[in-house]
């Protein structure tokens, strides 16, 4: 493989092309949009309920696993379309299995969520 000059332009086009990857993902992908909303939830939820550093890391974690998992997820998807559009047994193989890794992530996510928040509801509840 031939040895590419380091170039600081060329880092930096890197990140438009990534972000035009989220510009695609907001608008086309509808399953993101109910994980940024998501997002924007925990992220409130989180501030009211004064979460702590730790519970923070993991949060983040948790949000950062779950979009990217989809990121992949439409990737992968897109590839599969443009190889056929017509029904085959390998495409569905291959999409069931991109949509079981986000599934994953999610049940983690919310797992995650639910351990953190929970407790801190019920604490709210019993203190009134
Ligand atoms: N070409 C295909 N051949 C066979 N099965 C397919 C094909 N395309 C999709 N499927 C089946 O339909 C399911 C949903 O596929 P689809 O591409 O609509 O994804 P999706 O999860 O609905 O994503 P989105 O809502 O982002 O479009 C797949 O997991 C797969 O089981």
């Amino acid at each position: 493989m031939k040895e590419e000059k380091f170039k600081i332009s060329k880092r930096l086009k890197s990140f438009t092309y990534a972000f035009n990857g989220l510009k695609i993902l907001i608008k086309e992908e509808h399953n993101a949009r109910i994980h940024v909303l998501a997002t924007v939830c925990v992220v409130i939820l989180g501030i009211l309920l004064k979460i702590t550093i730790l519970e923070w890391i993991a949060v983040i974690f948790a949000i950062g696993l779950v979009i990217s998992s989809e990121i992949f997820n439409s990737a992968i998807e897109n590839i599969a379309d443009y190889l056929t559009k017509e029904k085959r047994e390998e495409i569905k193989r291959i999409k069931d299995l991109a949509a079981a890794g986000v599934l994953i992530c999610a049940i983690a996510a919310l797992i995650i969520g639910l351990l953190i928040f929970i407790p801190k509801i019920i604490e709210i509840c019993n203190s009134n």
